[in-house]
């Protein structure tokens, strides 16, 4: 047990840090910086890594600490089974400086409790079943743009995952509405990340600077962390704002945002509170929702050009049990094995979220090792899904895997989180996958993808984004319909 008692003195926890540091496994470090993190493929360098040293590493980059781990087993040992300690989120000096109210970055606590049971209350599986003709209408207009579309995968899918989530959030609101609220959502993400990149500013590596005055030369952050401050504030409140203003009119349209700020089912118990509430967990709709569906939409896309093999099969099976000029509906589902395995592959293929971030709320020791309060844990479920033991020559897309007598594992198990902070938007989200999989491979042919330059993507190598959401970086996809006939049921 290496558990520091309650109130240890900070300087003697730091210097107890550094001594304890060289009994836990990870890769050298430099002795003020840490390790050096490469900014590219970081869950494959991790993984190597984790070949060097284990299924549980640590590595630091100045006084913050990081842990790796790399088996499912470590994932469910610290990620279910002691959910609690290990619900937190990765914190930053400049984050708690902007205080945004994300949802996704929120710390455990009573706000995070309300958030997740107003999410869980519109996004069960019971009633995500009265959102299907959001997504059923948002895939076949999605569908109708595609083919000779002059703007990249990445954009007209970005725009079809933040439909859906704007419509889920604020209801069928008119196109102009919509794309309003998408600008704003848009710009709140900006500033929101600007405020979390890595290595932007010196006050996340020096936590003490923080003290420091806002007229103190060079204290450029704490200004900008105020202005941020107030700028997020404005924007998460004004859809909220607008759609309160319609409430008194009658013009509102019935949305979980309308919903929840009637409050009928007593679910914020703070009315001073309830505005703020409902316009935070209205927001993580666009902001959780749209990056991660859309990448994963132009994914699917993208290994489908790569391989017209798996397209051609998909197809057949969608001839044979839904029709030749029909489109799949969700009722369809379990008679489609293969369109199934397909979803399943792209999810293993690459994660939405290749690395979970976690963080210990309270000091914990696993295995012998250390693990401080406020260290960030990674769980690398890319390298999870890439275990050949599981999943044989795991770097090939193989749907046929997933057909096998006994299957390898489910990737949606990790694809969409674990423990107290997994995903409350999966059932919402999985369907919208699955139906723009099926309803594309229906009506599509996929012939090619090029990157902005021209050069054509091929097997070898599909450059991805880095970040928290990861998808591949933009490219143009050049698709036709199958006939005019499966155009034409787009329409119907
Ligand atoms: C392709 C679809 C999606 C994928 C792969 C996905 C994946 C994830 C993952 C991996 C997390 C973090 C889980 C963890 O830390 O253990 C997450 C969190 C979250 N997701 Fe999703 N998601 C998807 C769609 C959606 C949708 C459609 C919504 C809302 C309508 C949504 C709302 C959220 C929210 C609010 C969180 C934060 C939860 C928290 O921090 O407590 N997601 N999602």
């Amino acid at each position: 047990q290496k558990n520091f008692p309650p109130g240890t003195p900070i300087f003697f926890r730091y210097v107890l840090l550094q001594t304890k540091e060289s009994l836990r496994p990870g890769p050298p470090a430099k002795r003020i910086s840490g390790n050096d993190i490469p900014n590219s493929e970081i869950w494959a360098v991790l993984g190597k890594w984790a070949k060097a040293y284990g299924d549980i590493l640590h590595f630091r980059i100045f006084s913050r600490h990081f842990v790796v781990l790399s088996s499912l087993e470590a994932t469910l040992d610290l990620y279910e089974k002691r959910s609690k300690t290990y619900a937190g989120r990765p914190t930053s000096a400049m984050s708690e400086l902007v205080r945004n109210g994300s949802v996704l970055f929120s710390q455990p606590g009573n706000r995070l409790e309300i958030y997740r049971r107003l999410l869980r209350a519109w996004l069960n599986p019971d009633i995500a079943k009265k959102h299907f003709h959001i997504q059923r209408e948002e895939t076949n207009n999605f569908l109708k743009k595609i083919v000779d579309s002059k703007e990249t995968m990445s954009i007209l899918a970005r725009r079809y995952a933040g439909s859906i989530a704007i419509r889920l959030a604020y209801g069928d609101i008119p196109e102009i509405e919509k794309e309003n609220f998408a600008l704003i959502a848009d710009e709140l993400l900006k500033v929101q990340n600007q405020g979390g990149q890595p290595g932007r500013w010196l006050v996340n590596s020096f936590p003490i600077l923080r003290f420091v005055p806002s007229w103190f030369p060079g204290a450029y952050f704490k200004r900008w962390a105020s202005e941020t401050h107030t700028k997020t504030n404005e924007l998460i409140r004004k859809p909220i704002q607008m759609i309160r203003q319609q409430m008194k009119t009658g013009e509102a349209i019935p949305s979980f945002s309308t919903h929840f700020l009637e409050n009928t089912e007593g679910l914020i118990p703070h009315r001073a509170d309830r505005e703020d509430v409902v316009a935070c967990a209205a927001n993580s709709f666009y902001a959780a929702g749209t990056e991660t569906t859309s990448g994963f939409v132009a994914l699917c896309f993208l290994l489908l050009s790569l391989h017209p093999e798996v397209l051609h099969k998909g197809q057949q099976e969608i001839d044979n049990v839904v029709g030749t000029y029909a489109l799949p509906s969700i009722e369809h589902r379990a008679g489609l094995p293969y369109i199934e395995s397909i979803l399943k592959e792209v999810h293993r293929f690459h994660p939405a979220a290749p690395l979970l971030f976690h963080a210990a709320t309270e000091d914990d020791s696993y295995r012998g090792y250390f693990i401080p309060k406020g260290c960030t844990v990674y769980a690398n479920i890319w390298l999870m899904l890439r275990d050949p033991e599981h999943y044989p020559e795991p770097e090939q897309f193989r749907p046929e895997r997933f057909m096998m007598e006994s299957p390898p594992p489910d990737p949606r198990k990790l694809t969409f989180g674990l423990g107290r902070r997994a995903c409350p938007g999966q059932h919402v989200g999985d369907v919208s996958l699955w139906l723009t999989l099926a309803c594309a491979i229906a009506v599509c042919n996929i012939k090619s993808c090029t990157m902005a330059d021209g050069t054509k993507i091929d097997r070898a190598f599909i450059p991805f984004t880095q970040g928290l959401a990861s998808a591949p970086e933009p490219f143009y996809c050049h698709v036709e319909y199958r006939s005019q006939m499966h155009r034409d049921i787009l329409d119907l």
